[in-house]
């Protein structure tokens, strides 16, 4: 339906053609009630007929006026842009519609659906209206977005108010989101998710109103002063599927973030259904779906699981079991992923799946909470012809409800599912924007391999540059983007505890080797070691450090797409990282559990060692600080995941840690410089060995023993028997005087270097973040 907007004093108003407008008075149910006693009750009638509209006075007392003069009452008088209403002291203005669509702002009025006045009359008579996303809501905006009652209008003492009732996504008046019982004046527009309610118009979906994106004059340039994207402005209508195209290297992904937020342009501005991108991000982020060139879904899990979890960490936590059941079910089948009924693709795990299935979960993913525009990088790239054919068919039917999905690709074949298509030349430069069977004929030659072909070349790209329209726009590409805290961060830290445990259940060879290193390793030192000495607890040591350091360096890097992705919609950084840790030290303490039994009892029991006294002492004491250190190797492991890019890197990086570790113990060689012995405080090998020797002369009697086979008496306690075999390990060091000499200082050292290791890894994820 087209439509046409009044401004009053400036406040836009929508209207449909062939609808009656009427304006009068406020209080006396006109569509356009103007506060102001010189104008009537019934003053005067807007009305269009196709492209002209007309104004009628409704014999009012004191007139409508059009550029200073009166019109005659009765008689319909055809207005235009550039007219001035006056119509008592407000001012009215049909609003050229060239200037609103090239401005890319949103209409803050409705439409009304005839419902206009009707409106404020049905809130006066009821009190209130509650708005949420279940049936027993008087308006209901069914979206995972809207929570169960999210907001409520109610009059009260002749004043309209809005509340927000704890909603998930917040309701916001204006723009800014409101934390207190508000007043709602006329003009006032309240959003909730995408949904507009104005006291004068109703409740609408902005999806309905305006193209899913408008880019206006948007530029990228790379902190290395590379530009990712010339400057460009785009239009793309709602629910139409667009293929971005261009050769390799112009931009097309620094287009795609731009637009999704992911890495927003260094200039210009981005609409996404009128709604400014900067603005409103933390809404917007939940209402778009981006699934990037990796796979953004972990092989481990099975297809259920992972669309479960996904739907726990991204739905409104007041979501039940069931609605994500349903949800499940209904992105399954929106993706055609249920073709074999028989045996059901959800018990499947993720990683037995072909790579256009794969690529079709993380769609799934994304799918579960109806974004409104779906961005897809390369999607494509990794499948077959027949595969492609299926793709696209499934993807190309969620227009149909609304989607609108933009989509990279290399492919030409992929043209004949896409209703436009955006072409960029080399060096970010926009060089078509429209049909898809407009495309090749547009370049004047007769294949899409010759476009690229030419649009390879710079001078080429030049001609054909379309440069922005940006007229009277104002750069805000400085606004600041806040990121909102998750609904609750015990939640997500519930769920990414619960989904990362299943992930490491359900790889059971893994887990396997898992719980065989100390079962091998410990039972190794049971067999070298034939007496009981400070080289078994430096092994424990190195054992615990090692142990945390490997179950730890892949985890973050092997799942970079998903936590980017996550990470994009609301993962919370320290929760990110508990989580991974709380995970990691459940199976640190069931390594060190095993590896601390088997030394315990071997030297406890083993006759053949010749030591009646000498053994590991405190078992439990032992274990804990064998976990300790496990868990703190693991700090060490997920810094290195975090701050380097591949698992190659990380792998070659993990020896560089490690050797130092054993190196500056005190074991292999004496502490004997003051340099050795500063580099040996930033080791857990150093504060860990000393550590397990001061526990077992803390926990060990004072004792007899058999050294070089003789019975000795002693004084002193197990240590010195220790030491007796070795006395590296001394605190005669230079600088470690008292400060550390303990068992406690021992375990205080360990944290401060736990603590600086932790700030190491939220920093390495902190930086990964565009905005
Ligand atoms: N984070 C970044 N920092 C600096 N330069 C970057 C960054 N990301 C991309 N670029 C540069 O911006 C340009 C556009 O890169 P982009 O990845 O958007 O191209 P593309 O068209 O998606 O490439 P491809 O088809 O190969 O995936 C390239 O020259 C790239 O080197």
């Amino acid at each position: 339906m087209k439509k046409q907007v009044i401004r009053i004093d400036g406040e836009p108003f929508v209207f449909e053609i062939g609808e009656k407008i009427t304006i009068g008075r406020i209080g006396y149910g006109a569509n356009i009630e103007i506060n102001d006693q010189k104008v009537s009750r019934q003053h005067g009638i807007i009305e269009a007929v196709e492209e002209k509209v007309f104004i009628l006075d409704l014999e009012s007392s004191n007139g409508i006026f059009i550029n200073g003069e009166r019109v005659p009452s009765g008689k319909p008088i055809q207005i235009s842009e550039k007219d001035i209403i006056k119509i008592g002291s407000s001012e009215l203005r049909l609003q050229s519609k060239k200037a609103s669509s090239e401005k890319g702002t949103i209409s803050k009025s409705f439409s009304g659906h005839g419902e206009i006045s009707k409106f404020k009359e049905t809130i006066k008579q009821k009190k209130e209206l509650q708005i949420g996303r279940l049936p027993n809501n008087d308006i209901v905006f069914n979206d995972p977005t809207v929570s169960r009652a999210h907001a409520r209008i109610s009059y009260e003492n002749n004043i309209f108010w809005i509340e927000d009732l704890g909603s998930v996504n917040h309701t916001y008046v204006n723009g800014n989101k409101i934390k207190t019982k508000t007043k709602l004046r006329d003009s006032d527009v309240v959003t909730i998710s995408f949904y507009a309610i104005g006291l004068r118009e109703g409740a609408k979906d902005l999806r309905e109103e305006s193209n899913a994106i408008n880019a206006v004059a948007i530029q990228k340039i790379y902190p290395n002063h590379k530009i990712g994207l010339q400057s460009l402005s785009l239009e793309i209508p709602h629910s139409s599927f667009v293929a971005l195209m261009g050769p390799s290297g112009c931009g097309k992904s620094t287009l795609l973030k731009c637009l999704n937020g992911d890495n927003p342009a260094t200039a210009g501005e981005v609409f996404i259904h009128g709604l400014s991108l900067r603005e409103n991000f933390n809404l917007i982020k939940k209402k778009i779906g981006y699934v990037p060139q990796d796979d953004i879904i972990h092989k481990e899990l099975t297809v259920y699981k992972t669309l479960f979890y996904a739907a726990k960490l991204r739905l409104p936590d007041d979501t039940s079991n069931e609605e994500i059941d349903n949800r499940i079910n209904k992105v399954i089948a929106d993706l055609n992923l249920d073709q074999d009924k028989e045996k059901g693709i959800k018990s499947i795990k993720v990683g037995n799946l072909s790579g256009g299935q794969r690529k079709r979960i993380s769609i799934a993913v994304e799918l579960l909470t109806e974004p409104t525009i779906l961005f897809l990088d390369e999607p494509t790239s990794p499948l077959d012809p027949e595969t492609i054919e299926s793709f696209l068919t499934s993807i190309k039917k969620l227009t149909s409800n609304r989607t609108t999905i933009i989509m990279v690709t290399h492919k030409p074949e992929d043209l004949n599912y896409v209703d436009q298509v955006i072409f960029l030349g080399v060096q970010g430069h926009l060089v078509y924007k429209g049909l898809a069977n407009g495309l090749v004929s547009s370049f004047e030659v007769d294949t899409i391999v010759e476009v690229y072909s030419e649009m390879s070349h710079i001078d080429k790209v030049k001609n054909k540059y379309i440069k922005p329209n940006a007229l009277g726009y104002q750069n805000r590409a400085d606004a600041e983007i806040k990121r909102e805290k998750p609904d609750s961060l015990w939640l997500q830290l519930f769920w990414l505890i619960s989904r990362y445990l299943n992930i490491k259940l359900n790889d059971r060879e893994n887990l396997f080797l898992l719980l065989a290193q100390p079962l091998i390793i410990g039972g190794l030192v049971c067999l070298v070691f034939n007496q009981f000495r400070v080289g078994v607890l430096f092994l424990m040591t190195i054992s615990a450090i090692w142990f945390g350091v490997s179950n730890s360096a892949k985890e973050i890097v092997g799942e970079l797409s998903v936590y980017r992705r996550e990470r994009m919609f609301n993962l919370n950084i320290n929760i990110y990282i508990l989580s991974k840790w709380a995970v990691l030290s459940l199976i640190a303490f069931v390594q060190s559990l095993l590896f601390v039994t088997i030394v315990y009892l071997n030297f406890k029991y083993n006759t053949y060692t010749g030591f009646d006294e000498v053994y590991l002492r405190s078992f439990w004491g032992s274990t804990a600080l064998m976990f300790f250190l496990s868990f703190s190797g693991s700090l060490i492991g997920l810094w290195l995941s975090s701050s380097l890019n591949t698992t190659e890197k990380v792998m070659t990086v993990v020896p560089i840690i490690l050797m130092p570790q054993i190196m500056l113990a005190g074991v292999m060689t004496k502490i004997n410089t003051t340099l050795v012995e500063v580099l040996s405080f930033f080791t857990l090998g150093r504060w860990g060995t000393e550590g397990f020797s001061r526990l077992q002369d803390e926990a060990s009697p004072d004792s007899k023993g058999v050294i070089f086979g003789q019975v000795q008496e002693f004084s002193a306690s197990a240590m010195d028997v220790l030491n007796l075999y070795d006395k590296n390990l001394t605190n005669e060091g230079t600088l470690i005087g008292g400060v550390f000499n303990g068992f406690d200082q021992n375990i205080i050292a360990i944290l401060i270097l736990n603590s600086l290791f932790y700030m190491l890894i939220y920093y390495a994820l902190k930086k990964k973040d565009s905005i």
